[in-house]
């Protein structure tokens, strides 16, 4: 295999998709091999999240990150410049050390993982293979099931609902060109749907609509009969997942909830539980992510215990893809499967390493993009290389989530045939 060492490492400031700065990364080999990255960033974040280092002063309507781009330019170019471009998991380490904390507050989780997926795409280029291939291997390539975002509330929406996504779920397509086509033209049917029930057909940060609906209910009705609408039989063909993003609504981060969007108001873990045993009883659903907070461990083991052999249970901003909440997750059976973002951990490296521990748990994954997200499109190719059979990047009305589904429209083309598409 080709190898070259790196020869330089610089970073710029640029925008992501709310418009609020975010950085990128260029990583240079010796033989003039290019390697670069953008940084997503989220909106409803948990606590213990790798730390995205910002400046004080807002520069563009956002804090800034000058001060990462800085570090990347210095002292992380100071500490990789001669290392060889495939060693991924030595250049992540070198760089956690240098960090030196436990949450990479110091240097920014933005600077180590815009550099660590520049990395990875340089060590890819230089081998001369697709970065899916690069970071996965042999074996025949699984084009992930899009699980796409339609409708929006709770932060990443200014309407009146509690959950913060909705998502349509092509199990029943054949391949992923057709699961896009399924969801596509269900959000097109659930656009006439609103504009027939004068609502709004605005859309939120993730690019799924974001009306004022009567109640949460409404929400899921409405795309149960888009699905039907469209031509799809609901359960069959298409079903939904819901990331309720329960910290949002959860003023102790614990057990107590304030559904204020909808004014439905106070709320306990086991009002949760209840209502979702009924919308798994009326609705196709097969997938909940964040039904509760991150500190309701024990809500969390309930609601799996409850519903866990029906439906997938994902822990996202209690789990945060770090091996030290998903091991506890797993010895508490808190959920059945771990939400997984590389930049809440911060390395490509050790975001591998939470997927190998769900993988060994047979536990099952769910590749995520971010609210905040640029046009680069890596997270297609490493959910493929992951092999976690489905993704979540909102809608394909926004370009920044298109660039993911566009880049696995390309990735199962290319394969002419030779890969897999199955939900479980
Ligand atoms: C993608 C999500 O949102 P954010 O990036 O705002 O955390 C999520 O909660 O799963
Ligand atoms: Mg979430």
């Amino acid at each position: 295999m080709k190898n070259s060492k790196i020869s330089s490492v610089s970073a710029l400031e640029i925008l992501d998709s709310r418009g609020n700065p975010t950085i990128k990364v260029y990583v240079r080999l010796e033989d003039g091999t290019l390697g670069t990255a953008s940084v997503p960033s989220g909106a409803s974040t948990g606590s213990n999240e790798a730390i995205e280092l910002r400046d004080g002063a807002d520069r563009y309507g956002g804090k800034g990150v000058l001060k990462a781009v800085e570090n990347v330019n210095t002292e992380i170019a100071g500490a990789l410049t001669g290392k060889w471009a495939t060693d991924q998991r030595v250049i992540d380490d070198v760089m956690i050390r240098l960090d030196g904390t436990e949450n990479k507050d110091r240097l920014g989780a933005n600077a180590i993982l815009g550099v660590s997926m520049a990395v990875a795409r340089a060590g890819a280029n230089i081998s001369g293979l697709p970065l899916y291939q690069y970071l996965g291997g042999a074996g025949t390539p699984r084009i992930p099931v899009p699980c796409m975002n339609i409708l929006n509330g709770g932060e990443h929406a200014d309407n009146s609902v509690d959950f913060q996504e909705f998502m349509l779920i092509p199990d029943g397509a054949p391949n992923f060109r057709e699961g896009l086509r399924y969801v596509s033209e269900t959000f097109h049917h659930l656009k006439s749907i609103l504009n027939r029930k004068g609502l709004a057909t605005s859309v939120g940060d993730e690019g799924g609509f974001a009306p004022n609906c009567k109640s949460n209910e409404e929400a899921v009705e409405l795309i149960t009969q888009a699905i039907g609408e469209a031509g799809y039989e609901p359960g069959k063909d298409l079903s939904i997942g819901i990331d309720s993003a329960a910290n949002s609504f959860s003023p102790n981060l614990n057990n107590q909830y304030d559904l204020k969007w909808s004014g439905k108001g106070k709320a306990l873990s086991k009002d949760l539980i209840d209502l979702t045993g009924k919308w798994l009883d009326n609705y196709p659903i097969i997938l909940w992510e964040d039904p509760l907070s991150e500190g309701d461990w024990e809500g969390f083991a309930q609601f799996t215990k409850k519903y866990g052999d029906r439906i997938e249970v994902v822990g996202d901003d209690i789990f945060v893809t770090n091996t030290k909440f998903i091991s506890k997750g797993i010895e508490l059976k808190t959920a059945n499967a771990a939400l997984i973002k590389l930049n809440q951990i911060g390395t490509v490296s050790e975001t591998i390493d939470a997927v190998r521990m769900c993988r060994e748990a047979g536990w099952r994954y769910f590749l995520s993009h971010r609210s905040g997200e640029t046009e680069d499109s890596f997270l297609a190719d490493f959910a493929v290389a992951m092999d976690g059979g489905h993704l979540k990047s909102g809608s394909a009305c926004r370009g920044e989530r298109l660039a993911k589904y566009n880049r696995l429209l390309e990735i199962e083309h290319e394969l002419k045939g030779h890969s897999e598409y199955r939900w479980s």
